[in-house]
């Protein structure tokens, strides 16, 4: 059954690659050159018209009238529906002044398209990836957007359906032979998306990669393009088919974890700079069951992987279901205990297994060792987005509970959770709240630090915060660990996405620098927005052309 499918899927494979160089043609046919001045803002009904500085290569998709289509009356914001065109490059006016020192492209990744065909999906984690980039030179700003081209996306697009499973969607199953393929795909994994939305990385050699949490997800781009280029391709024999969304990624190296859903543990694995080839450094039993503990992002010390082990596990039965459940690949197993394992870096052998009390977190903040007065490392701390153990916020992060409850007070508390991980074989660790969650309107999450400062002793972190009554973090907010207070920006109507440090060049001060973070308006709108590090007060803005959707996370990629 597994081989059927799999001649099936090749052969759609190679459709689709025939179907890809097609695809980018025709998304340039009847591209209206000299329409510069005309954008239709995703606000329902609300065409304008905007003048933008030099506003060039705009591309509608001319056989996609569905982009930006979702009709949902006037709360939808533009954070929450499809972008209007495929793609966009322009230069932006700036309002403000950006530094002369900042000069390189901040790229973000994050979902762009949230249907196919009349099927609205049902997720924020659904849709397929737009890769946003704002290049920064010399005080200017040259900006743009594009789909990746992921099988995923191109098959939907070739046949105007969903084709492959997605984080919350399944297609649907023409006929019972079909789900026969279906369920031998996700064996397979051949019937997994590789919709690249979570991430953008830059790599130690150069090379730009997108990423979602399956392997065959990873995706090499074009920074300056952002066209696809085609898959990153793992040469090691490791298999398996999922990964953490958020690898460690330093100029030396590319750290992961791959949970390993048959055995019930975890590969920690490394790539050297330049190489396709992991290496396993280690393994991780899990403590608890049955199966894995989401593993979204994990930690780095200097010299130790922080690996998680949430109660909120990977569940066989739902991902092989045609209907997914409330936690769509996910089963939350209090009983099964949550977990903090500590792995040596060198060695790969685990210094600390504790269990901790029950936890839910997408994103860990970052990591370091404590030392006694001699210097012996006694414990690990790691710093997370927590959600007081709760999954709520998946339901939340329905597009349905986005665009119904703006302005509601519906989101689910959260906090930056301190994990205390003892490594003197003692068998519990510690979770506190690291500051008053009020600090940050009792919501955070997509967290940045400075990157100097991974798996060091550091003080800030720069986040998605709240100011109530929201429904979704709509302030970004920074983070003083060591006065336990937050400086926080809002403004009405707005969805924040990845504040993102860059740190100025010679700064000697850990928030010496700038943060950017793209802003989507209730009104359709959208701008790119600098801050202080340090004052955390606006120095500079930049308005798109009309509103893009949320996003996730973000890379800086220095001039050379
Ligand atoms: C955007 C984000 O934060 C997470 C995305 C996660 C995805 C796309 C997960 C996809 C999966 C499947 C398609 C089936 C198998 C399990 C799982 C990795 C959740
Ligand atoms: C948007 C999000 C997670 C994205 C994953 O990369 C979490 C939002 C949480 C809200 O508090
Ligand atoms: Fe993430």
């Amino acid at each position: 059954m597994a081989s059927i499918n799999l001649i099936a899927s090749a052969s759609y494979v190679l459709h689709s690659i025939k179907a890809s160089s097609k695809s980018s043609d025709h998304l340039k046919d009847g591209f209206p050159l000299g329409n510069k001045n005309l954008f239709r803002m995703n606000a329902p009904g609300n065409l304008r018209k905007l003048t933008i500085a030099n506003v060039a290569n705009e591309v509608p998709v001319a056989s996609q009238p569905s982009f930006g289509k979702e009709a949902l009356g006037d709360q939808n914001h533009v954070a929450w529906t499809s972008v209007r065109q495929h793609r966009w490059h322009g230069e932006l006016v700036v309002e403000g002044e950006t530094p002369h020192w900042l000069n390189g492209s901040y790229l973000r990744n994050g979902p762009g398209l949230w249907h196919v065909g009349d099927h609205n999906f049902g997720h924020l984690f659904d849709g397929y990836a737009m890769v946003v980039k704002l290049q920064f030179e010399n005080g200017r700003i040259i900006a743009g957007h594009r789909q990746i081209e992921s099988e995923a996306y191109k098959a939907a697009m070739k046949h105007n359906k969903l084709i492959y499973r997605e984080f919350s969607e399944v297609p649907k199953a023409d006929n019972f032979p079909s789900y026969i393929g279906e369920l031998a795909g996700l064996f397979s994994g051949a019937s997994l998306t590789d919709n690249a939305n979570t991430g953008v990385f830059k790599l130690g050699d150069g090379r730009v990669i997108c990423l979602t949490e399956t392997q065959k997800g990873s995706i090499i781009i074009d920074p300056t393009t952002l066209e696809t280029l085609g898959k990153f391709e793992y040469t090691d024999s490791i298999g398996g088919q999922l990964q953490s969304a958020h690898p460690i990624v330093t100029d030396t190296e590319f750290l992961t974890v791959l949970p390993d859903l048959i055995n019930s543990r975890y590969l920690v694995v490394r790539m050297e700079r330049g190489s396709n080839e992991r290496k396993v450094i280690g393994r991780v039993e899990c403590q608890g069951g049955p199966k894995p503990g989401w593993v979204h992002s994990f930690a780095v010390t200097e010299h130790y992987i922080v690996v998680p082990e949430m109660p909120l596990r990977y569940s066989v039965k739902n991902i092989l279901k045609a209907e997914l459940g409330p936690l769509y690949a996910f089963e939350w197993h209090p009983e099964s205990k949550g977990f903090v394992h500590v792995m040596c870096k060198a060695s790969g052998k685990i210094v600390a297994s504790v269990e901790v009390p029950l936890y839910m977190t997408f994103h860990f903040i970052n990591a370091y060792e404590e030392t006694d007065e001699d210097g012996r490392v006694v414990a690990v701390i790691a710093d997370c987005c927590e959600h007081y153990g709760d999954t709520t916020i998946l339901e939340k992060l329905r597009l349905q509970n986005l665009r119904s409850f703006a302005g509601q007070d519906v989101l689910p508390d959260a906090r930056i959770g301190r994990f205390t991980i003892p490594l003197d074989g003692s068998p519990y660790g510690k979770l506190e709240t690291a500051l008053d969650p009020n600090e940050h309107g009792r919501g955070i999450d997509i967290c940045n630090i400075n990157p100097a400062f991974l798996g060091k002793r550091y003080r800030f972190a720069y986040a998605c915060g709240a100011q109530r009554p929201c429904n979704f973090p709509n302030a970004l907010t920074k983070v003083d660990l060591v006065e336990k207070k937050a400086k926080n920006w809002h403004e009405d109507g707005v969805v924040p996405s990845d504040p993102f440090f860059i740190a100025r060049p010679g700064a000697t001060e850990e928030d010496d620098g700038v943060v950017i973070s793209m802003i989507s308006e209730k009104n359709g709108g959208g701008y790119a927005l600098l801050l202080d590090g340090s004052t955390f007060e606006e120095i500079a803005r930049a308005k798109f052309p009309y509103g893009l959707p949320y996003g996730f996370h973000g890379c800086w990629i220095p001039k050379k």
